[in-house]
């Protein structure tokens, strides 16, 4: 049907209308019940048959959507009640299924597979030893590892493994997006993804917050490039220019809690890394998420399902390939909700649980609402739910509690540690959390074009995080396909608006579980009013628009970002005081020394072909 004629439906049949909605509901969570098992059969064993049937699921799937859309157009719902017209327009807009050719649905389906596969697979080989995933190998090397060569070695080798063969196949997922988009009524996909927002003005506000959030960014860049200075020296940091990539303690420079023991204020002073006592008592990764769900028992909330403990795949399988990017997943039927997730024994496993088991809450908290329904009020608050929770979980005064942290000192130097663990995880998270879909809507809206899809990536990386690659790149990287959201066409804005939100939410619980003083200090554990507080926000699904929705558990219907500088205050005082001698920004235009070879010591095979080659000739 062309698209005018699906808005002007005759029937003006309220009644009829919601009762064709009940049928619609029982339809769907069978339907989509069906598409996420063969979903999550893939990810959890990646095969050709698995891929195969997950991609038919998908396809059904959509003749389905398009099949409600075109029954919900039948309508005139021009005096229905909000609920209706709302649960009506819903329908209306149905993603990549809106492409009408046949052919090109199950194209974007292949496409996304095919990236997925990739991304998922993904292995750099050193000469003489075991390929390494990215989960655990890779991680690890860029978590733990202070050699500057050998970060390197795993930062460009999985670039290179992962980066240049995927690029063909995003050209062609970029047009497929877009031909979906238009045939839902955006003008392009990134029109579509920020639709989800429901505010016209959502890109300004994004821009007002970022702006109000820079200035403590430069603080914390400038103070850890100090740092990172006396440690690797001046060939590879200048003090007044960007970081080199790949020495932050994380794959994509995202999140530098991982060089907290670089960068610790007070070194005598306690810090709040729990992964030594994670692995001294004998942590397994079932035994980490019971501390999590205990945690969320104790507010009140819903604790984790029988069928969820049966069914969830909470370590690496040894025997198959899987999709190793932690995830948490809701089944549409009112009874499966799984996470999958490859844990590892750490303190950053240990969050992502709280993260994962967020999203859970959220599904279990929502799940007797109308299939429609059952979404965040906009996605950042489904990324915020775990992380607003894993703020008290992260207090020493927690930690303590738990049997997590031996010591714990209550004094300045104790919170300005404790504040800058903080700050590498959150702070340093926020610039990237915006570039992302910034790169991302500029490629939909043909802003940014295939022939510099890597130069302005690395333009954006630059001008928001502070970082420059370790050595330059060209047009034959394709180093977005390194980060697991744009191959598996998760947008990404979501965790920028996620991390103003969490504070907005930490603050309501914390008022609600009756704290007084510093934010920094809030544990809501044990609090029922908190949990509360946030259940009945979690209730509301989708249902409302987002304002709303954000009135009812802080009192007012803005995003901003002032509990999120009240909390980090005494941290924002003391890096000023730190870097009243250092030059904040990274203006000048530099690049750092080329890196040493990796493995120095391990002479390659191909070399040693060369010398023996020539010595023979000399011989001759
Ligand atoms: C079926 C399905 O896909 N379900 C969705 C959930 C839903 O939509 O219902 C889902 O599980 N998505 C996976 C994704 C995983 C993680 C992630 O990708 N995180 C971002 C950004 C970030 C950074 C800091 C931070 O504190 C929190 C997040 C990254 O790692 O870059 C990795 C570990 C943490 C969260 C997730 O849980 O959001
Ligand atoms: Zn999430």
């Amino acid at each position: 049907l062309p698209s005018s004629s699906r808005c002007q439906g005759t029937n003006t049949n309220e009644t009829q209308a919601i009762q064709w909605l009940a049928e619609y509901n029982e339809l769907a969570m069978k339907a989509y019940f069906e598409s996420t098992v063969a979903s999550w059969s893939y990810q959890t064993d990646i095969t050709d048959q698995n891929e195969q049937a997950m991609i038919d699921a998908n396809v059904k799937v959509a003749a389905f959507a398009k099949e409600a859309r075109t029954n919900a157009s039948l309508f005139d719902m021009t005096n229905f009640s909000y609920d209706t017209k709302r649960q009506l327009s819903k329908l209306k807009t149905i993603g990549d299924a809106a492409i009408e050719d046949q052919d090109k649905l199950e194209e974007l389906n292949n496409v996304l597979a095919g990236m997925e596969s990739r991304y998922s697979k993904g292995k750099v080989c050193p000469e003489d030893g075991e390929c390494l995933s990215l989960e655990p190998g890779l991680t690890r090397i860029m978590s733990k590892s202070r050699n500057y060569a050998e970060l390197n070695w795993a930062w460009q080798g999985w670039r290179e493994a992962v980066g240049p063969s995927a690029k063909e196949d995003y050209k062609r997922y970029v047009e497929l997006k877009n031909i979906a988009s238009v045939a839902n009524g955006y003008a392009n996909n990134g029109d579509y993804w920020k639709s989800w927002y429901e505010v016209d003005d959502f890109t300004d506000q994004l821009e007002n917050l970022y702006q109000e959030l820079s200035p403590l960014y430069d603080n914390l860049h400038a103070y850890v490039r100090r740092k990172l200075y006396d440690i690797y020296g001046s060939d590879y940091i200048s003090l007044k220019g960007p970081i080199p990539a790949h020495i932050l303690g994380n794959m994509w420079s995202q999140s530098w809690l991982n060089i907290l023991d670089l960068v610790l204020p007070y070194k005598d002073a306690s810090s709040i890394d729990v992964t030594p006592v994670l692995v001294r008592e004998g942590y397994d990764a079932r035994r980490m998420f019971n501390v999590s769900d205990e945690f969320f028992g104790s507010l009140g909330l819903k604790k984790m399902t029988p069928e969820f403990w049966a069914e969830s795949m909470i370590e690496k399988p040894d025997d198959r390939e899987v999709v190793c990017h932690a995830s948490a997943w809701d089944f549409s039927n009112q009874i499966d909700f799984r996470i999958k997730q490859c844990t590892d024994i750490t303190m950053d496993d240990f969050i992502t649980i709280h993260h994962e088991m967020g999203h859970i809450e959220y599904y279990l908290q929502y799940k007797d609402l109308p299939v429609v329904y059952r979404g965040g009020a906009n996605p950042g608050f489904h990324e915020a739910v775990g992380d607003t929770l894993a703020l008290s979980v992260s207090t020493p005064k927690h930690l303590k509690a738990v049997g997590l942290l031996d010591e714990v000192q209550d004094d300045y130097e104790a919170d300005i540690n404790f504040l800058m663990s903080m700050a590498l995880d959150k702070i340093a998270f926020l610039p990237f959390g915006y570039l992302m879909d910034k790169w991302r809507w500029a490629v939909f809206d043909g802003t940014i074009t295939p022939e510099n899809f890597n130069a302005e990536w690395w333009k954006l990386r630059t001008q928001y995080q502070g970082i420059v690659p370790p050595t330059p790149r060209t047009e034959a990287n394709f180093d977005p396909a390194a980060k697991y959201h744009i191959p598996s066409d998760t947008p990404y804005i979501r965790y920028f608006v996620s991390h103003i939100l969490q504070f907005q939410f930490h603050k309501a619980m914390c008022e609600a579980a009756g704290h007084t003083g510093d934010l920094l200090k809030c544990d809501v554990y044990n609090s029922q009013e908190a949990g509360k507080l946030l259940g009945d926000m979690l209730k509301m699904g989708e249902s409302k628009e987002w304002p709303e929705a954000l009135e009812k558990i802080t009192g007012n219907r803005t995003m901003t970002a002032q509990p999120l500088l009240d909390y980090f205050q005494p941290l924002i005082s003391w890096l000023e005081e730190q870097n009243s001698g250092e030059q904040l920004g990274w203006a000048e235009a530099w690049t750092p020394n080329e890196p040493p070879v990796w493995p120095s010591s391990a002479i390659s095979a191909h070399q040693t072909s060369v010398w023996a080659s020539v010595v023979l000739a000399s011989l001759v």
